[in-house]
């Protein structure tokens, strides 16, 4: 395997007086798609919140590219080449699909390259570019949050559960996205309950429980193992 992208080593996160991250260790490999599976309440948004600094970790280390960012400023982890998608979108309902797309541009103008890939990847971002994102549909809004973290070519992206509670037609549309983000090459770390988009666009796989990494391996290999899956994951995993 190439060298990771991503290394975390013994992260803990404290929330208030909770302990939340217990020591989670794990690699995101350079190029691919590593899923961040696990039931409800496991850490696993605690986890990409860590890795950008919204949370502090109190003890461990984040390294990506080799380089200790455990500590900096978001912004800073932003700018070394991390896109985050929260699980809350984090758009500007006030602002145009427009704005928030150049807001989201933060080494400069958007790329005219770029915006052409992302309106022919979710195309109402196209068709409502003038309008206020707060008008857009639930599913809109997912392609403009998702857009937002793709307005720049960044070396990964972290994703969090892109595809819940939407229609299979737009789960298939935000999937499709994602699956030619991973074959320009990306590095893609996704939380994803929808164990059939997991299966689809995993290549590996860190499975997370009671704030720690308890499996990791190789997608195909959890994907192939439903008593595996079942002692990992229980019943939150949605296998349709
Ligand atoms: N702001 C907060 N204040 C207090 N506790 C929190 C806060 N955010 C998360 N937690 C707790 O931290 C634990 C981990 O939550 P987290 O959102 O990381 O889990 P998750 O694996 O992403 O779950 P889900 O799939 O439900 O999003 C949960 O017990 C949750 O209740």
């Amino acid at each position: 395997m190439s060298e990771p992208t991503l290394r975390l080593k013994g992260v803990h996160t404290n929330i208030a007086q909770y302990h939340i991250l217990q020591g989670v260790d794990f690699d995101v490999p350079a190029g691919g798609v590593t899923m961040l599976l696990g039931r409800n309440g496991v850490g696993k948004t605690t986890t990409l919140r860590t890795i950008m600094g919204l949370w502090r970790a109190r003890a461990g280390t984040i390294l990506f590219e080799d380089r200790d960012i455990t500590g900096l400023a978001t912004s800073a982890i932003a700018r070394a080449g991390i896109g985050y998608v929260p699980e809350d979108m984090g758009i500007f309902s006030d602002l145009t699909v427009e704005e928030n797309m150049t807001l989201a541009a933060i080494g400069g103008p958007l790329d005219p390259d770029r915006l052409d890939w992302l309106f022919s990847a979710f195309p109402p971002l196209k068709t409502f570019w003038k309008k206020e994102a707060g008008n857009l549909s639930g599913g809109q809004k997912q392609m403009l949050s998702i857009a937002r973290a793709m307005a720049e070519k960044r070396k990964l992206y972290l994703i969090d559960e892109p595809t819940k509670g939407f229609a299979p037609a737009i789960v298939a549309t935000l999937a499709g996205a994602l699956r030619e983000l991973k074959n320009q090459g990306a590095s893609i770390l996704l939380v994803e309950q929808n164990f059939s988009v997991a299966r689809a666009l995993g290549d590996s796989c860190a499975v997370m429980d009671d704030g720690k990494i308890v499996w990791s391996g190789a997608m195909a290999a959890l994907a192939g193992d439903h008593a595996l899956q079942e002692k990992l994951m229980g019943l939150s995993v949605e296998t349709a």
